[in-house]
């Protein structure tokens, strides 16, 4: 079966990716998403300037049907993951940044742009758990001014990481900003920003950072983030992918982000509850799908949903 995808020319021999927070703090968790067979490429955590400890434990609570999570950005720092990146690795690597403001993110792209990386970059918009700081991709001209700042500079290849957006008229404005802008590719969705899970025995929320609110993650997002992948692509220029994140529990799961237009597909919920041997599974799976419907390759369905 051809799993395959390309991100600006990149080839993914498979679709696989890991949800960017999930299993890509260290090294070692890197190293081991890149060795794993069924698995295309691997994303940083999302590196701020500084190394960050980031929010107070407990601050990851996994739910029946997803997860919670406040961790606050913490990261090993830029220099941690561009010393990374710029090693040799046989598949490829998305650098992911995320500035604590928007100079933050000038700061990151810059030191991209000036060093020998020639992989892919996502810029992340939509961490909802950094105290006190709004999601940047949910201020529409606070976005668009920073991307015109970004490519006033930066040459290499940026996508960008996407909250979930609610409203068919914020898929329009959304889109209209980003596609001013030569963007490789979005990645959508992150989390739900700032979910509340309550435990009823002890009548008590279940993590600690931000009183308990937290963003959401795993199955109970699906419907959002299919959604999103499906009206970004049907929005977005031909030359910008969609990677389809959240909400990935089942082949059939995967199957759906395809046909919404998903090149690539992140796991990140079920990467942390189930281990890296989730990906074979998910394979197995997509590929049990795709014999009993005859199809051969993504490229067969991809973005072919139907309507009724
Ligand atoms: O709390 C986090 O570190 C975090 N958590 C998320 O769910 N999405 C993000 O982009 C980030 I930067």
């Amino acid at each position: 079966f051809d799993l395959t995808g390309q991100i600006n020319g990149v080839p993914f021999d498979r679709l696989f990716l890991n949800a960017s927070g999930v299993h890509c703090q260290s090294t070692t968790e890197l190293d081991e998403l890149l060795q794993d067979e069924f698995v295309g490429g691997a994303v940083t955590k999302s590196a701020t300037l500084e190394k960050r400890a980031g929010n107070p434990a407990p601050r990851y609570y996994e739910l029946a049907n997803g997860s919670i999570n406040s961790m606050g950005l913490p990261n090993n720092g830029f220099d941690y993951y561009i010393q990374y990146v710029l090693q040799f690795h046989a598949k490829p690597t998305i650098l992911s940044v995320a500035g604590l403001s928007a100079d933050d993110d000038i700061q990151l792209l810059n030191q991209i742009q000036d060093s020998d990386y020639q992989g892919l970059t996502e810029l992340n918009l939509s961490c909802p758990n950094v105290i006190g700081k709004p999601q940047m991709a949910y201020d529409f001209e606070g976005t668009q001014a920073l991307l015109q700042s970004v490519f006033s500079f930066f040459k290499k290849p940026l996508g960008v990481k996407l909250p979930p957006y609610f409203d068919l008229v914020h898929f329009d404005q959304i889109t209209a900003i980003l596609n001013q802008f030569p963007l490789t590719h979005v990645n959508s969705i992150n989390s739900i920003g700032n979910g509340l899970w309550v435990d009823v025995a002890s009548e008590s929320v279940v993590i600690k950072p931000k009183g308990g609110f937290g963003g959401l993650g795993g199955k109970m997002v699906l419907p959002t983030a299919l959604a999103n992948v499906r009206a970004l692509r049907q929005r977005l220029n031909d030359s910008i992918k969609v990677i389809g994140t959240g909400g990935v529990q089942t082949g059939a799961d995967v199957f759906a982000h395809i046909l919404c237009g998903a090149e690539l597909v992140s796991i990140g919920t079920q990467l942390q509850a189930e281990g890296i041997g989730v990906y074979h599974r998910l394979t197995n799976e997509l590929e049990r799908i795709m014999a009993d419907k005859g199809y051969t390759a993504l490229a067969d369905f991809r973005g072919k949903l139907n309507t009724i």
